[in-house]
């Protein structure tokens, strides 16, 4: 934990993980066919030889590949991060100068070199909080944590030291001073791309499923509007549904390029798709895309 102008932050230590086992809870049938499918999965191998999080990161690296998403020394806010795939392939993209916050529900510690904060999303005080974050330059990645795709001994799992920092944070985030911060960051974006791989469990509704998800999406949107530089990107994933082309109608207003994307990774089975936004235009608020939904 670090303290910086009154503000603690949780970062990843260089501690190696103490537990990386996972409790599952299955049928026997249900666990074979978990197996085999895992074990016929090209990209659950190459995880385990790349030292992944994730096979999510396989997702993310063909929208870079296609779309040129990454450069060097950006400023990436990764929404949902946990377990943290997402996480490793921007810090290898930024290199060393880039900045990178994981916001997620679940306490996870970040990989090296980023910065974390526990919370949900959908309320105000997380979005503050990461907002208090971005104001403040303590964000540079030390420089001896950088490398190619962080390690498994790069990860460390700190629950508690977590939730003190998420308490920390939001009560900073709450106090006068760095209300004026967060108006600083609301009227001079400095995020160069926001991601949103946010998910709830699947309920196995698609009709509830697509519902928090679109929720999700617009939360998540009218956060980037908050934050994000002109020219910036913002890529989320969504559960197709009557409502995704209401999403896609904001985003093509807010956005220079628009496409959907289902990457090989996703599972063909799964209704997850992804909006791919490239180039925020100048001038569009949420306010132009959202009235005064999300003015806060
Ligand atoms: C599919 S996982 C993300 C995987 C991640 N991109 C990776 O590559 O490792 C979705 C994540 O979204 C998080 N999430 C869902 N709803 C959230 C919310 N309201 N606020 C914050 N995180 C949320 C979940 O806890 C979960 O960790």
């Amino acid at each position: 934990m670090e303290s910086y102008c009154g503000l603690r932050v949780f970062r990843s230590s260089s501690t190696p993980s103490v537990f990386h086992g996972i409790i599952r809870c299955a049928s026997s049938g249900s666990s074979e066919r978990w197996t085999r499918r895992h074990q016929k999965d090209p990209y659950s191998r190459e995880v385990t030889l790349r030292n992944l999080k994730s096979r999510a990161a396989f997702k993310l690296l063909e929208i870079d590949h296609n779309h040129h998403i990454f450069h060097q020394g950006q400023t990436v806010v990764d929404l949902g991060f946990a377990p943290g795939s997402w996480t490793q392939v921007a810090v290898d993209r930024t290199g060393r100068k880039g900045r990178i916050v994981g916001i997620d529900i679940l306490p996870c510690a970040p990989p090296q070199g980023v910065t974390a904060i526990q919370g949900n999303f959908l309320h105000i005080e997380t979005q503050r909080a990461i907002k208090v974050l971005l104001s403040e330059d303590f964000l540079e990645r030390p420089v001896d944590h950088i490398g190619p795709l962080a390690t498994r001994d790069n990860v460390g799992y700190g629950d508690l030291e977590l939730s003190a920092c998420r308490h920390e944070v939001m009560k900073e985030a709450n106090q006068s001073s760095n209300t004026n911060a967060v108006r600083q960051i609301s009227g001079v974006p400095v995020v160069d791309v926001v991601l949103s791989d946010m998910m709830a469990n699947t309920s196995g509704n698609s009709f509830r499923d697509h519902t928090l998800s679109m929720d999700l999406c617009n939360s998540a949107l009218a956060f980037a509007l908050d934050t994000l530089k002109a020219g910036g990107h913002f890529i989320c994933k969504f559960y197709s549904g009557a409502e995704d082309v209401d999403l896609e109608r904001r985003l093509r207003k807010a956005f220079d390029v628009v496409k959907r994307e289902k990457p090989r990774a996703s599972r063909s089975e799964s209704r997850e798709q992804y909006f791919v936004s490239k180039s925020r235009k100048k001038g569009v608020t949420k306010q132009d895309l959202y009235g005064k939904m999300y003015d806060y």
